[in-house]
């Protein structure tokens, strides 16, 4: 029988689920314990069911994005298979071209097969549909690895706003560690994809690297990191990001995004391009692989190569994944222009610096544009 005092006034003696998570989400503390210290993560709110990104998420008028006005950079991708033939030179100027002026390129024909990226997207939407339990056992406090982390936005403890993602990173080491110590779900697809892009890092900085007049050496290439990197869907994309203006760190990053696109590269202004200062979206084409340059290779070159400045929107209807590899120095490595590149240019635009610290600066600030170079610049 109906309990009379609800049904006279018709409503539930209870506060309504969106009444409860207004009071759990808009509180900053509560909202930090549910999604970063209990590992709920972003995934978990929109699982509760919300209808309004909470107040943290939301970011300044100035870093919100509007995706009608973004126009899609329309440079084609880069065969790499023409690297093995007469037109090797004419596709090595390409990609020196692409380093020098966006800092972002696509590439088809890579290496790695297709049929294991369609896999890699599955695996990471598999393993962000798990309970938050089983993920959250990789938080950095708790993770049984050193090789694993889990976590959500970027550096939630220091940033102003919060952003829309979810990510897995697995750090390389060998196969036998990897094998044993990244998450079960994961592992095997992610390690595939390390091995068998190896060959293609390799030639794009073989390019890189020669058309600087330097000889490829294992240091540009000491570690590679998988991450997973998984944008829940989201009431109010315009309201928030998936990741904010950051340039990567490391030599390289090659990404796999999905078709869903919302990955957004500012047009340097000192470049001989169209469009100088404007975001533009790098539209998904299936099959390929989007490439990047990292803070490291801006630095080693003295500016000649240029890290892209970048960030990701979210979308109100399907949630997005991309996974990325970030391949960097070691973390003892010194770093400084190359020495014949400053030979040419009669000037260094950067210090001397050990890896590591440039990493703790990194890591210890929230993304802000390109200012993670001033590190190391000399001004
Ligand atoms: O999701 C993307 O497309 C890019 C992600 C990204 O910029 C990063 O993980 O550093
Ligand atoms: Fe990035």
């Amino acid at each position: 029988m109906a309990n009379p005092s609800t049904t006279r006034f018709n409503s539930s003696p209870w506060p309504s689920k969106e009444k409860q998570n207004m009071t759990r989400f808009d509180n900053e503390t509560s909202l930090f314990n549910f999604v970063v210290r209990d590992g709920n993560g972003v995934k978990g709110i929109v699982d509760s069911g919300i209808s309004k990104v909470p107040q943290a998420y939301i970011q300044p008028s100035t870093e919100q994005i509007d995706k009608n006005n973004a126009p899609k950079c329309d440079i084609p991708p880069i065969d790499l298979s023409r690297l093995d033939g007469p037109d090797h030179d004419e596709v090595v100027n390409q990609i020196v071209r692409a380093a020098e002026t966006l800092g972002f390129f696509q590439v088809i024909n890579h290496g790695v097969p297709i049929e294991l990226l369609d896999s890699l997207k599955q695996t990471a939407h598999n393993f962000f549909g798990l309970p938050a339990e089983r993920k959250a056992v990789y938080r950095k406090e708790v993770s049984p690895s050193p090789l694993v982390k889990y976590g959500t936005s970027f550096v939630p403890e220091k940033e102003k706003a919060l952003e829309w993602k979810d990510y897995i990173s697995m750090a390389y080491t060998n196969d036998d560690e990897a094998l044993q110590q990244w998450p079960v779900e994961c592992r095997d697809d992610a390690l595939q994809y390390l091995k068998t892009s190896h060959e293609m890092v390799r030639k794009l900085l073989e390019a890189l690297m020669g058309s600087l007049g330097v000889e490829l050496d294992d240091s540009f290439i000491g570690k590679k990191m998988v991450n997973m990197n998984f944008y829940p869907t989201c009431p109010n994309p315009e309201l928030t990001v998936g990741v904010g203006r950051h340039s990567d760190m490391g030599t390289l990053t090659i990404l796999l995004q999905d078709g869903i696109g919302g990955l957004y590269v500012r047009v340097p202004e000192n470049v001989d391009m169209e469009k100088k200062g404007e975001w533009v979206e790098i539209p998904p084409i299936l099959g390929a692989l989007v490439i990047n340059v990292g803070d490291m290779l801006q630095i080693w070159s003295n500016g000649r190569y240029k890290s892209a400045e970048h960030r990701v929107r979210a979308t109100s209807t399907k949630s997005r994944v991309s996974i990325p590899i970030f391949v960097s120095p070691e973390a003892t490595q010194k770093i400084a222009p190359l020495p014949q590149v400053v030979e040419k240019d009669g000037v260094a635009r950067y210090t001397e610096f050990v890896f590591s610290d440039y990493m703790n600066n990194f890591f210890g600030n929230a993304h802000d544009g390109k200012k993670s170079l001033e590190f190391a610049k000399i001004n």
